[in-house]
């Protein structure tokens, strides 16, 4: 009689191959989700404890030049739990996942460029830029709208009129506050007109914006920690008649921008909406309006309180700014 081969049984997972497969896998997990799975063995605690570890030193996952470290001495929280873009994104539904915490290999946020392609919208049509002698200069200095260089001009990636395009190029972090939450603050002397971030995230359709605020202010009626980052743009074109109009949602897709609070005197950078030739929406970008020293926090206005009284009361927050001019409540987002 012919012997018949029986199926193998599959061999059980050594523990170092198992603490490898969990290691691929668990930097996938969100923050509640990595929290279930390391209750469920001792191996799993340990691979969840290193990730936790690795997400708290750096918020943008080697994606930005330079680490932007988590610091909490307030309460328990190690980390914000968000997917990191350096750049505008179109809306993402539903929310991305994104590897976080697993070492040098995190994959890379995939990246949509929103450009114009050939003709040029904005900008010069300048082969190579000098630095002062470039058209696309001419409304930058002390301007709130601004042009740059970009895809649609000859310069390349070297110009000097690009210092907006290359991320994060100075030393942040992100401190806990017992009333504001995630603070972003400098890490280094950071000069007058320094280029600090631009406000990256999701770009969404107003209606999509209004739908998503009413989610948030439920939340956060619910959740007393919950808090988001929807910030809309107006632009008044010249003619005074219509407004452009950009909603950029970080709440869970963002940059570290998503982690700049409000300030009524002002704070301390200035915004500037900055537009680059071939790119079909202008970017809000935020540069030091003073000289900045290590470990001060990265303020600037929401808006004027005054102006937009438009929540019922139990959605009004309360501003803890500090400052001496404090209206004692948030400006809303009026979407
Ligand atoms: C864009 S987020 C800023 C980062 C936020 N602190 C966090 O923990 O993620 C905006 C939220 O931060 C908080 N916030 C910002 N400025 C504040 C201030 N001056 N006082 C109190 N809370 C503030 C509010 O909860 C607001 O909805």
């Amino acid at each position: 009689m012919e012997k018949q081969s029986l199926p193998k049984k599959p061999r059980p997972l050594g523990e170092s191959q198992f603490l490898r497969c969990a290691e691929l896998i668990l930097p996938w997990l969100n923050a509640p989700e990595l929290a279930a799975v390391s209750l469920t063995s001792k191996a799993l605690t340990f691979v969840s404890r290193s990730i936790t570890l690795r997400r708290s030193l750096d918020a943008a996952r080697s994606l930005e030049s330079l680490p932007v470290p988590f610091l909490n001495a307030v309460d328990s929280k190690r980390y914000a739990d968000f997917a990191y873009t350096p750049f505008q994104i179109p809306a993402t539904s539903p929310p991305m996942r994104q590897r976080w915490g697993g070492g040098a290999s995190d994959a890379p946020v995939s990246q949509f460029e929103m450009n114009v392609v050939g003709e040029s919208m904005y900008g010069c049509e300048c082969e190579r830029c000098e630095e002062g002698y470039c058209q696309c200069l001419s409304l930058a200095a002390g301007a709130e709208i601004a042009n740059e260089c970009g895809s649609g001009c000859g310069c390349g990636s070297d110009c000097p009129n690009r210092v907006t395009q290359k991320g994060v190029l100075v030393r942040l972090k992100i401190v806990r506050d017992e009333k504001k939450g995630w603070c972003l603050c400098s890490d280094q002397l950071i000069k007058k007109g320094q280029f600090i971030c631009e406000y990256a995230g999701e770009l969404l359709t107003t209606a999509e914006a209004r739908r998503r605020q009413t989610v948030y202010d439920k939340l956060r009626s619910t959740q007393q920690s919950f808090s988001s980052a929807l910030l809309v743009i107006r632009e008044h074109l010249p003619s005074g008649q219509a407004c452009l109009r950009i909603n950029i949602d970080a709440t869970s897709i963002g940059n570290v921008a998503r982690f700049i609070n409000h300030s009524c005197d002002g704070g301390n950078l200035s915004t500037v909406l900055l537009r680059s030739s071939g790119a079909l929406l202008p970017r809000l970008c935020f540069f030091a309006a003073r000289d900045i020293v290590a470990g001060e926090e990265l303020c600037f206005s929401y808006g004027d309180v005054r102006l937009t009284p438009g929540k019922s009361a139990e959605n009004k927050l309360n501003c803890s700014c500090g400052s001496s001019c404090c209206f004692g409540t948030l400006p809303c987002e009026n979407t």
